[in-house]
């Protein structure tokens, strides 16, 4: 990208502005090197290469690339008592379009028919940092305290900032600062709405057993990727969060853009 020109001469157009100079080709490499895969230099958090997996195979470009297998593999069980009780936490191992360690915190029988399953996503800024610009905190604390009263699992993956990662995250809300929705935000950086992906949710509910889910979300679009997936999805129970000044934008912002929905789906 920048192997003619200046950085000085750089520009990324969004909607409401224009950014230009060395930030502007900053976000403009990140968005290359989040997009293109297995590359060198991928930018989201959660994300690591290796040469030595897959086959090895020539891309339209001309430029060889390796294509993984997408694969996950159960590492550990142990008990986890917590504030909001006894649980267990299982660990895996996820090597696919993203490697990652997604956990499963279970609490009473979860096996079967119709068990409540929370596929929750990381958000450091809320959940560890204790940020008010979304629901993402409150969202997980409520899920674990429904599996403790009707037995459940909450699986949690590291998805920072629907897949685009902490930092390219980070650009996002100093984005969403000069007026751009979240979805308007992502965009402006060249990445999709959601890039996230559920690729390990089948294999980790039929390692433990869950034959088909009543899951804990307001959004549509996760339910459709996990029945694509193949999970059998009965329903929906919804999670009500809520606002507050800082969030009630971007909670708005989901269901106008994003098709949340706060009741049954
Ligand atoms: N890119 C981006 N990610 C965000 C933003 N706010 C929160 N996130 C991330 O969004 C993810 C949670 O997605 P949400 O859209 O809030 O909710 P959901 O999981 O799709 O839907 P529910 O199951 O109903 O909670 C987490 O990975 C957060 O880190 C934002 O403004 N921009």
């Amino acid at each position: 990208m920048c192997g003619h020109g200046k950085l000085s001469d750089v520009q990324v157009h969004f909607f409401g502005g224009v950014l230009s100079g060395e930030h502007a080709a900053r976000l403009l490499q990140h968005s290359a090197n989040a997009t293109s895969g297995s590359s060198a230099g991928n930018t989201s958090a959660e994300e690591s290469s290796s040469a030595e997996e897959g086959a090895a195979v020539r891309g339209g470009s001309g430029r060889i690339t390796r294509k993984r297998k997408a694969q996950t593999s159960f590492v550990s069980e142990c008990a986890l008592p917590t504030s909001k009780g006894l649980f267990r936490l299982r660990a895996y191992r996820h090597q696919g379009r993203k490697r990652h360690e997604p956990v499963v915190m279970v609490a009473g029988e979860a096996k079967g028919e119709g068990v409540h399953v929370r596929v929750h996503d990381q958000c450091q800024t809320s959940e560890v940092l204790g940020s008010q610009r979304c629901d993402c905190r409150e969202q997980l604390d409520a899920s674990l305290k429904h599996i403790q009263a009707h037995g459940g699992a909450v699986i949690y993956l590291q998805q920072e900032g629907r897949g685009i990662g902490l930092a390219n995250k980070v650009a996002a809300y100093a984005l969403q600062d000069g007026g751009l929705d979240t979805v308007d935000a992502n965009r402006a950086l060249g990445f999709g709405d959601d890039e996230r992906s559920y690729e390990c949710v089948p294999f980790i509910l039929e390692d433990m057993g869950v034959s088909s889910v009543k899951l804990m979300t307001n959004n549509p679009f996760k339910v459709d990727s996990l029945r694509e997936l193949g999970v059998n999805v009965l329903g929906n129970i919804p999670i009500v969060i809520p606002t507050n000044e800082h969030n009630a934008k971007y909670i708005q912002s989901k269901v106008q853009r994003m098709g949340h929905l706060i009741d049954s789906l």
